[in-house]
Formats: structure tokens, sequence, C-alpha cells
């Protein structure tokens, strides 16, 4: 059995705090945040793609840009829950899914980086 995954990397802007932390994270600061989607298939399609490379990166554009520019604090689910690396990664995750998952294919990873040190990976 053929196994392809596939990913694309971009980045989006954006602020946030952690509620409750202890520390200086706590208060509103910034990152370029790293993302990284990755999805994975069995079969290709009649031109040999997983998927075009072009529909990944349009898909994860249009989920990101409620994201990009904002502060994260005031934007839903994270007006409620924290905007931690590991939720950005886990409600990406879910939005990516809807928007990619078919038949042949579905989102694998979701990886977050708020920093060049830190990274998080969600997979189901
Ligand atoms: N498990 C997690 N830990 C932390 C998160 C997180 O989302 N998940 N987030 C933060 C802060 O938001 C912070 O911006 C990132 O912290 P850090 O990687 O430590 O970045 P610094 O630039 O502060 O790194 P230093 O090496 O301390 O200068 C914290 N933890
Ligand atoms: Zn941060």
């Amino acid at each position: 059995m053929a196994r392809f995954e596939l990913s694309i990397e971009t980045h989006f802007s954006a602020a946030h705090s952690l509620r409750d932390y202890p520390g200086d994270c706590a208060r509103l600061h910034g990152h370029n945040w790293h993302v990284k989607l990755y999805v994975e298939c069995e079969e290709l399609d009649s031109l040999g793609l997983g998927i075009d490379y072009k529909i990944m990166k349009t898909e994860l554009k249009a989920a990101l840009e409620p994201w990009d520019h904002y502060n994260l604090n005031d934007v839903a689910p994270f007006d409620v829950i924290n905007p931690s690396s590991e939720n950005v990664a886990l409600e990406l995750y879910k939005e990516m899914s809807g928007r990619l998952d078919n038949a042949r294919l579905r989102v694998s990873r979701i990886e977050i980086s708020e920093t060049c040190t830190a990274k998080v990976t969600y997979w189901p």
C-alpha cells in the first residue's frame, strides 16, 4: 500500500495573552505564528496529485484570515479558551479537516510555532 503525506507552511501575525498564566505570557504580546499543514492519502488523483498544493495554500490562507492581525483573545473560541499553541493547533485542525477531508484524503497533522524554539504538533 502506498502512503503519501503532503505539507505546506505559512505564517500569520497575531497577538495573544494566556489568561491565568503565572508569568510574562499573561501580558498581551505578539508572534509571527508559523503553521505547517499535513495531509495524507493512499491514492492519487488522475493528475498524479494527492491534492494540489495551491488548494492547500488557498484553504489554509482562508482559514487563518479571521486570526491574522487580530488579538486572538478577541476571536471565538479564544474569547473563552486560552489561545495557547495547543488550542490554536486543535482549532486549526478542525477547521482544515472540514475544508479538505474527503473520501480519498484527510488532514493528518497541524504544527504551530509561536517562536523558533518551541513547537506543538496536533494529530487525532
Ligand atoms: N505548552 C505551552 N507553553 C507555552 C505557551 C503555549 O502556547 N503552550 N505559550 C507561551 C507564551 O505564549 C510565549 O509567547 C511563548 O513562550 P516561549 O516559547 O518560552 O517564548 P519566549 O520568547 O518567551 O522564550 P524565552 O526562551 O523564554 O525567551 C509560553 N508557554
Ligand atoms: Zn505567546
